[in-house]
């Protein structure tokens, strides 16, 4: 099977963490409460600490069988060994991040709000897809809405594994999952949970009902 396929369930992506131990001592957590991917993002680390972060958080998934993708950055993805990257629209494209990540590795794109993007994608070989904003998000309050009904077209249109992100909480994640989400993408709900391991447990029992 190719590792792409696995893109499902809980796809927990890290907050915005300066402290090193802080972040690993959260993220072990997530992946104990059964988070299948991980992304690195961090938008307020320099270059130095996000290859220190991005390397121990490549040992850490590891330890737990988890799919490690680095965000924006497919040298850094590179360099760290990660399994792959995602693109948003600023971030470069499919095709030289696949020049540099090779077959094996994961290149996912961010397609918002629009199916076209998606199908495009496809095409120049992106192994997932990830639409949002679902529900209105305080880490991208400025994130365009996406519909619903994008995820029931992408299910019946695309053979990749389909994302949803922005604002998702275990409350409002089974309508995405029903309408053909293979994984949904969480930050705030999940870091800022009182119980972590609880919240991505609670986020992972959803996938295993469909
Ligand atoms: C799984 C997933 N989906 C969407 C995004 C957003 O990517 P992008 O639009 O490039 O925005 P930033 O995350 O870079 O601020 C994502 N990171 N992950
Ligand atoms: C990073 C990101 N991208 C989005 C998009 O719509 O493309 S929404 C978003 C933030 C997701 O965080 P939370 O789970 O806290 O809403
Ligand atoms: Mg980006």
């Amino acid at each position: 099977m190719k590792q792409h396929q696995h893109i499902t369930g809980l796809y927990a992506i890290t907050p915005d963490i300066l402290d090193t131990d802080e972040l690993l001592r959260s993220v072990r957590l997530a992946l104990r409460g059964g988070a299948h991917v991980l992304q690195y993002r961090n938008k307020a680390a320099d270059t130095a600490l996000k290859l220190a972060q991005a390397h121990a958080l490549r040992q850490l998934t590891r330890e737990f069988g988890a799919i490690f993708i680095v965000n924006d950055d497919a040298g850094l993805a590179a360099q760290v060994d990660a399994d792959g990257v995602h693109l948003g629209g600023e971030d470069g494209s499919v095709v030289a991040a696949r020049a540099l990540l090779g077959d094996s590795r994961i290149v996912g794109v961010s397609c918002y709000n629009r199916f076209p993007l998606a199908h495009e994608a496809v095409r120049l070989g992106a192994d997932y897809v990830a639409f949002g904003a679902f529900f209105s998000s305080s880490v991208k309050p400025e994130a365009v809405q996406a519909d619903v009904a994008l995820l029931r077209s992408a299910r019946k249109e695309l053979n990749v594994p389909i994302v949803a992100i922005g604002g998702i909480t275990q409350q409002n994640a089974a309508t995405l999952i029903e309408a053909g989400a293979d994984a949904v993408a969480v930050i705030s709900a999940l870091w800022n949970a009182p119980d972590i391991e609880a919240s991505a447990h609670g986020f992972s029992t959803l996938f295993s009902r469909t």
